[in-house]
């Protein structure tokens, strides 16, 4: 976001990627941890939570809500809850940041509870829907004030006791799905949500690992998923996994970087976020998984990936929501593809962060690749493998996603590219830079 001041950065094409980069905690699980420990009772410790401003943005609305939360200098997040249905008012209102998820979720947990709290967020945030929270939370008997369109700044005043919903998702989200979820932990009898399209399952592995009554079954309709609330939580030791998202920076700087051959340690590989991987493996990408392991009840392994040549895909619409935060990067692949790449289906994009197909058109194009745009997607003629020409300034639109992507693309570009503001990127991955630099500085070393 946001209180850090805008930061110009200028990326220009390297030699050889080599060496192992180690990604962040899983930013879905790191909010996750945070909000569910402080409604446990005891002291939960989180290793490897993400620290990026969007996590940290959790972590204050948490504490503003009463629960204790301290990072020790081990590096080890510890947390003693209030219990479901313990949250307390928040004296001020709750500074969401740029994170989407922060607030969808915040929202779902204050809605049952007898409580008001005021959601506020940063120009990128203030410009999302929030209707599609909105409605069903409404439903459930919260009292919300919103700004014109359903945006930020918002009042919340929750309802104890709720009432409990049965509610078919009108949108593949995560992130509406889990604000029902949370706000049926402290709703009497069962609240039931419908999710026609699966999407990101982590609420429902943790509300399940922290003790709630949760179930999940295959209906006609979709994936039919029942908490029953005023469930007790007991506190946990979660040791979260390295995030995809952060981790697919590397798959296409490795893939589309000459001679490159890195390994991404330490990747969360829950089968509703690897849609990545597989889009690029089918636009030919070498990527193998080493040493695939089981980490806080999710599957990991170190993905080693060498250099190849891409070739353009349709890329299938049933890998939209296991790689919904990923299009950016993966249009910077198609970028350096043989052929046209085209991806439709995947509208939600434009109510990320920013419009991430009219960000990623615009930003690509003043590189000079050609790029069509559609309202669902994107179409992207990629050189064959050639550096892409590169000499602009990209509008990095308060989305670290845009950021980090163009920054990928730079790496084989034929002149530098300049990101307007770079400062975003510390909302999920505050060391990429660092990483990136790092990787540089290894690279060296081995030629030398
Ligand atoms: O639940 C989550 O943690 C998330 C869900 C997704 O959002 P939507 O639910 O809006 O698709 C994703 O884009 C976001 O980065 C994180
Ligand atoms: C969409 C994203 O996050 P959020 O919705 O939490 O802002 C993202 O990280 O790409």
């Amino acid at each position: 976001m946001s209180h850090l001041p805008p930061q110009t950065k200028t990326l220009g094409p390297c030699g050889p990627l080599r060496g192992t980069i180690t990604v962040p905690g899983d930013k879905s699980i790191s909010h996750r941890s945070l909000m569910l420990s402080a409604l446990a009772v005891g002291e939960s410790r989180v290793e490897g939570l993400l620290e990026g401003e969007d996590v940290l943005a959790t972590a204050a609305a948490m504490r503003a809500m009463g629960a204790e939360i301290q990072r020790g200098a081990d590096g080890i997040w510890r947390i003693h809850g209030v219990g479901v249905g313990g949250l307390r008012q928040p004296d001020t209102a709750l500074e969401m940041g740029n994170s989407g998820t922060s607030t969808r979720l915040l929202m779902g947990l204050v809605a049952s509870h007898a409580i008001t709290a005021t959601f506020t967020g940063d120009a990128s945030l203030s410009g999302r829907p929030m209707g599609r929270v909105i409605e069903p939370l409404s439903a459930m008997g919260a009292a919300i004030t919103a700004s014109l369109g359903g945006r930020l700044p918002l009042m919340l005043r929750g309802l104890c006791p709720a009432v409990p919903i049965t509610y078919t998702l009108p949108v593949a989200s995560a992130q509406v799905k889990s604000a029902i979820l949370l706000a049926g932990l402290n709703t009497p009898g069962i609240t039931t949500v419908i999710e026609p399209v699966a999407t990101r399952d982590h609420s429902e592995r943790m509300l399940a690992g922290f003790g709630a009554d949760l179930s999940v079954e295959q209906g006609p309709e979709g994936r039919i998923i029942q908490i029953r609330g005023e469930a007790e939580l007991r506190p946990q030791q979660i040791v979260v996994p390295g995030d995809p998202s952060s981790a697919a920076f590397w798959l296409v700087a490795a893939s589309v970087v000459p001679d490159s051959d890195i390994l991404v340690a330490n990747v969360g590989l829950n089968p509703t976020r690897t849609g990545v991987i597989a889009a690029l493996r089918l636009m030919g990408a070498d990527i193998t998984e080493e040493n695939a392991r089981v980490v806080g009840g999710e599957p990991v392994a170190d993905l080693r990936v060498r250099h190849a040549t891409l070739r353009a895909i349709e890329v299938p619409t049933e890998l939209t929501p296991s790689m919904i935060d990923e299009y950016p990067v993966l249009f910077v692949a198609a970028a350096f593809a043989e052929g046209r790449t085209v991806a439709r289906g995947a509208h939600e994009l434009r109510v990320k962060e920013s419009d991430r197909i009219a960000a990623m058109r615009a930003a690509l194009e003043l590189c000079g690749v050609v790029c069509e745009e559609f309202e669902d997607g994107l179409a992207i003629t990629g050189t064959g493998g050639a550096p892409i020409a590169g000499g602009a300034t990209i509008a990095s639109l308060l989305d670290h996603r845009i950021a980090m992507s163009l920054s990928v693309a730079a790496l084989h570009a034929r002149r530098p590219i300049t990101i307007d503001d770079a400062a975003p990127v510390a909302t999920s991955y505050p060391g990429f830079y660092a990483s990136l630099d790092r990787l540089a500085a290894d690279t060296a070393e081995q030629a030398a």
